[in-house]
């Protein structure tokens, strides 16, 4: 598509609402429910205001406000970028109630009237070294005229630096920067210098997908499971004269060139879009001003994909403990490791770890592995990789951790202690990474209450220009989720097409050894639902593991509508679940029902073919007692009987 020379947002409809065109400002009125700050957006086409007073209880923020009116009788930069012609009065803000209770309980007070410098007005009180960076990026790209909200119902016209401005420089910011740049908007993404280890002043291009998760992981997962692969050769008759030795700072070497590698790539990705790409820390300063270490930038549009971080619980000794970025580039390997936590990285770690011979301990806290994973998938998993060698010690909570005179670790549980741990690594969650983006002013202020988290449907966070996507936000954290949500946006912003990322059957895997895939509901979520549901399961020992001699089995099982008869969930633990959901994921997407499976014709001798082969049920849930009866009635009705 193309972009006029000057940009409307698409402003993004409810689905109940038609699209409206019109030369208006279409804004958002947020209303804030309960005591509750999540911020919910209720689309109108009022103007948003700011209060006349703002009294903050946050030092901090109410310093920054201070300091944002004090800077902004500095004089205007004789070479700031060409300010708008109009002169723009701040967009206002429709407060709740609640909201403004909150500002009532503030201590100082702050005037913020429409003569006020505002947030619009900052951009011209910069000073010069500021706004030299913009020079940087007056490259040959088409000029867009943006347009900015004003309070009158007409529109000012108002220029900023870029059309988009991205913080964060992972999978959904460079997907959404690359898709917005295509689509002819000019665009900047910053993003801190490359580590292997994340940290207050480093990152890198390609964000934690790339460089600290999905690929480094998985790299180490193939390389682990070769012992495995040996294990299992022995059956078929190979022999060795020594037993394979693994070498732990070669795996590293080269899994670290190959992340220079990719980090290089997705640079060059950015570069081949015309996207600019800014080192350093982003921070936003006003719904429509990004700081990058003191350089200043504006930006019609701010998008937040800053990812998350390892969260580990304040516990005494925490500073022994080590994370997943950490894990995935130990010096040496461990020798004893506890893993505290049974989610997805706990899991995938400690089969990396088990499977390359180091002791490992899983601490649950819980009875069960995987929270919110299909039951069956739970109790399978556990007893295949206790059966590799992995000891879990389940309802078992971390009180502290202490380091011997010999340099080893115990961790303190509820339960009593274990000893003589080289590495204690928790995988107990990872929260948003926004601790130190923050965002001074007003914004960080409503961002800090209100979250980037909390975004709607397509992407907006609670100030109508700052947009957020990826691990930032509270959605489901996975890397094409991540990349859905990008693209989702640039369409909405750029290519005049409102779009919702999908969450309905978001397939996922955890890669653990025997690895897990899955798409669609749980039997839980599914009799919650449906009420009835046929359940077909298949347990069984896999044809490699007849001459290897491993007590390795797969586990198989699909959830079908009773009504419908629509496959509803498919579940699979064993060797090649992730490779083989990722093909049926399509099928339940699709809505495809049991007898379609039932006529698709197996591939011989393989795993997969189980799913098509499944012919009883193993049990039929039935909530409503008179279904049954019910659906007979119907089967009948429609064949005329
Ligand atoms: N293969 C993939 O697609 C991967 C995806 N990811 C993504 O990254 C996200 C983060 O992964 P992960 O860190 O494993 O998080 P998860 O939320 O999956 O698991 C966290 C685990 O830590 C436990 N836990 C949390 N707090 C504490 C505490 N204070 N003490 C003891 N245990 C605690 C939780 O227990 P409880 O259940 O009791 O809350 C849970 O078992 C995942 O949700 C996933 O979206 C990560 C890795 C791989
Ligand atoms: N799936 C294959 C390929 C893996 C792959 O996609 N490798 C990525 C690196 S990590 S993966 C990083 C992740 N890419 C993807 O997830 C690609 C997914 C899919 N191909 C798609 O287009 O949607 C991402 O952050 N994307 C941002 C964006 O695309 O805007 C790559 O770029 N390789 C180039 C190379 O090796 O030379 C495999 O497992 O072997």
């Amino acid at each position: 598509m193309r972009l006029s020379n000057r940009i409307e947002v698409p402003t993004p409809q409810p689905a109940s609402h038609n699209r409206q065109s019109h030369h208006g400002s279409r804004q958002i009125r947020y209303a804030l429910f309960g005591p509750s700050p999540l911020i919910f957006p209720a689309y109108s086409y009022s103007f948003l205001y700011f209060p006349h007073r703002i009294e903050t209880p946050v030092a901090g923020v109410a310093q920054n406000l201070q300091s944002l009116l004090k800077a902004s009788t500095l004089p205007a930069s004789p070479d700031s970028p060409p300010m708008a012609a109009t002169s723009l009065t701040a967009p206002k803000l429709t407060f709740s109630p609640t909201l403004q209770s909150l500002y009532r309980n503030l201590t100082i007070p702050i005037p913020l009237s429409s003569s006020s410098p505002s947030f619009l007005s900052l951009r011209k009180t910069l000073p010069s070294h500021h706004s030299r960076s913009f020079s940087l990026f007056q490259q040959p790209r088409r000029q867009f005229t943006a347009r900015a909200d004003s309070d009158n119902g007409t529109e000012s016209p108002r220029q900023y630096d870029f059309d988009l401005f991205t913080i964060g420089a992972g999978s959904g910011g460079v997907r959404a920067s690359r898709f917005a740049a295509n689509f002819g908007a000019s665009v900047a993404i910053c993003e801190l210098p490359f580590a292997t280890i994340s940290s207050d002043t480093a990152g890198g291009v390609g964000g934690t997908c790339v460089l600290r998760g999905c690929v480094p992981k998985k790299l180490l997962v193939y390389a682990s499971k070769y012992a495995h692969e040996f294990d299992e050769s022995n059956g078929f008759g190979w022999k060795y004269e020594s037993e394979p030795k693994h070498d732990w700072s070669t795996l590293m070497a080269n899994k670290n060139a190959e992340l220079q590698r990719l980090t290089g790539i997705y640079k060059n990705i950015l570069k081949n879009a015309n996207v600019s790409l800014i080192e350093g820390r982003g921070k936003i300063v006003d719904p429509h001003t990004v700081n990058v270490d003191g350089k200043i930038y504006t930006a019609r549009h701010i998008l937040v994909s800053v990812g998350g971080r390892p969260f580990i619980p304040d516990i005494p000794g925490k500073e022994y403990a080590i994370d997943s970025d950490a894990a995935l580039d130990l010096p040496s390997q461990p020798k004893k490791i506890a893993i505290v936590g049974g989610g997805y990285i706990a899991l995938e770690f400690a089969g990396i770890f088990n499977s390359l011979k180091s002791e490992v301990h899983v601490f649950i806290r819980q009875k069960k592995v995987l929270r919110g994973f299909d039951e069956e998938v739970r109790d399978f998993v556990s007893e295949q990789m206790s059966l590799r060698g992995i000891e879990f010690h389940t309802e078992e909570s971390p009180q502290a951790i202490v380091k011997s005179g010999d340099g080893s670790l115990s961790l303190k549980t509820n339960k009593g202690t274990v000893e003589g741990f080289s590495h204690i690594m928790f995988a107990t969650g990872r929260k948003p990474n926004t601790k130190k983006m923050f965002i001074q002013l007003l914004v960080s202020y409503l961002l800090f209450f209100s979250v980037v988290s909390q975004v709607d449907e397509y992407s907006r966070t609670a100030v109508p220009s700052i947009w957020a996507v990826g691990d930032v936000t509270d959605r489901i954290n996975l890397t094409p989720v991540a990349l859905m949500e990008g693209m989702a946006l640039a369409k909405t912003l750029f290519k005049d097409e409102p779009s919702k990322p999908d969450y309905r059957a978001v397939p996922a895997a955890v890669f653990c050894q025997p690895p897990i895939g899955n798409v669609g509901l749980t039997e839980e979520q599914a009799i919650n639902e449906y009420g009835d549901v046929d359940i077909y399961t298949s347990n069984f020992r896999p044809l490699k593991a007849t001459l290897s001699g491993l007590p390795d089995r797969v586990f198989m099982k699909l959830l079908v509508c009773a009504k419908s008869e629509k496959v509803i969930g498919l579940h699979m633990c064993g060797e090649d679940a992730p490779e083989i959901v990722q093909g049926f994921a399509v099928a339940i997407k699709a809505g495809l029902t049991k007898a379609d499976f039932d006529a698709t014709v197996g591939i011989h001798p393989t795993a997969a073919e189980e799913f098509v082969t499944m012919r009883t049920p193993t049990r039929k849930i039935r909530g409503n007692p008179k279904s049954e009866e019910t659906k007979d009635q119907e089967t009948k009705a429609a064949a005329g009987v």
